[in-house]
């Protein structure tokens, strides 16, 4: 991997709240930290600069360690010429303002929108000031909802300043804490496969047009810290990450130490898993695309019954199904896409209803899905 040093003079942002972590001595120090060498080779490793010299990079900031990492690596990079490919590409700095944290939510963002100005890149920031987008039922703090929240701002953002990725720094760790929390939430093949490492924005366009990225994905989240400490990165520390009533913050601060008194790699060995477990699913993923050409139509989805449907191809097809229309597979537990494959390979006709308000006939060779109409819906009959 070629080396590329960390040419830039900057020092921790001003501001170093109590709460900021970090050295903030001389950035001169960085310009031969090992940690953060291997934080570029890894990150060059994951994703080649080959595929985005030329374009715009969205780098999502929450103003946390791994996300200020991911900026001043792609910053770096970006500037550098690496293996004789010279880069014409840019990044932007996305910060979004989930309001909920008062003057330390304002902080976060002030330190972003100073980290851009000391890198010399646009910064763009959302706000979440109107509830009135909120679903029946949820609250402005499901995790969910601010989840939607900023993903629609990113994206938003990315089509404003011409980027075509959109980058994000999940670590390791969170791909084990995120596969950890669906095991024990339970899933299937799919919630066992963990973070995607690129994937496309949306469904349609324009979502589409950007890739979502997370080239930190294998990269171990302490190392982000050693790397950032040693070129002197100072960035904010999320208070809530301690309260340990949100479950993916106990399995990070209570479960994961206890594994690892026991089992003291267990997040590489989870990682390893998860990676034979996304190669596993690319496998199927593939066959469920045959599928769904062979034996499906869309809009309504009509699909055809046959005794010898594997049922893991034919829940991959149908989750893509429900993907492609739109359809939320929150509530679909793993029982219900079960009923769907027995239903397509049994020859008796009958009808069900789904969550969602997804109605299922299954008549003779068929088995047709759709939304049920709204005067035909039990809940508003
Ligand atoms: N407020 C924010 N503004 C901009 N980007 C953010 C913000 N919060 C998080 N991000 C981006 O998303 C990444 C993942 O953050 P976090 O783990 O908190 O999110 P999550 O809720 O688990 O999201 P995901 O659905 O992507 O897993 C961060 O590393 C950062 O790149």
């Amino acid at each position: 991997m070629s080396a590329i040093v960390n040419d830039l003079d900057l020092n921790s942002p001003p501001d170093d709240s109590d709460r900021s972590q970090g050295e903030s001595g001389n950035a001169a120090s960085d310009t031969r930290s090992s940690k953060w060498q291997e934080l570029i080779d890894s990150l060059l490793g994951a994703w080649p600069t080959q595929r985005w010299a030329e374009v715009g990079v969205l780098v999502g900031c929450s103003g946390g360690a791994d996300s200020v990492a991911l900026a001043r690596l792609l910053h770096t990079i970006s500037r550098e010429s690496v293996d004789g490919i010279s880069r014409r590409g840019f990044i932007v700095l996305a910060h979004f303002d989930h309001g909920l944290r008062g003057d330390e939510s304002r902080g976060d963002r002030d330190f972003v929108v100073d980290l851009a100005a000391r890198l010399g890149v646009d910064c763009r920031l959302g706000t979440s000031d109107s509830p009135d987008d909120l679903e029946a039922g949820s609250t402005r703090a499901d995790e969910a909802y601010l989840r939607s929240q900023r993903y629609a701002f990113l994206k938003q953002a990315a089509g404003q300043t011409g980027c075509r990725y959109i980058a994000l720094a999940h670590s390791l760790d969170d791909n084990v804490e995120t596969v950890l929390h669906h095991l024990m939430r339970g899933t299937g093949p799919a919630g066992l496969a963990g973070i995607a490492p690129a994937r496309e924005a949306g469904t349609r366009p324009p979502e589409n047009d950007f890739v979502i990225t997370r080239p930190l994905l294998s990269v171990r989240r302490q190392l982000i810290r050693d790397g950032l400490s040693e070129i002197g990165q100072a960035w904010r520390e999320d208070s809530s990450n301690t309260d340990t009533d949100y479950q993916r913050n106990w399995i990070r601060g209570e479960l994961l130490p206890l594994m690892q008194t026991r089992f003291p790699e267990v997040i590489p060995a989870i990682g390893r898993a998860i990676d034979s477990q996304r190669q596993w699913r690319s496998v199927i993923d593939q066959q469920a695309d045959q599928w769904i050409a062979s034996h499906a139509s869309i809009d309504p989805i009509v699909l055809q019954r046959r005794a010898d449907h594997d049922p893991s191809v034919t829940i991959a097809a149908l989750q893509m199904l429900w993907k492609q229309s739109g359809w939320s597979r929150t509530a679909m537990g793993q029982r219900h896409w079960q009923q769907l494959v027995e239903s397509l390979v049994s020859t008796s006709n009958h009808r069900y209803s789904l969550p969602g308000e997804i109605d299922v006939l299954a008549e003779g060779d068929l088995v047709t899905v759709k939304v049920l109409p709204r005067d035909q819906r039990r809940s508003e009959a």
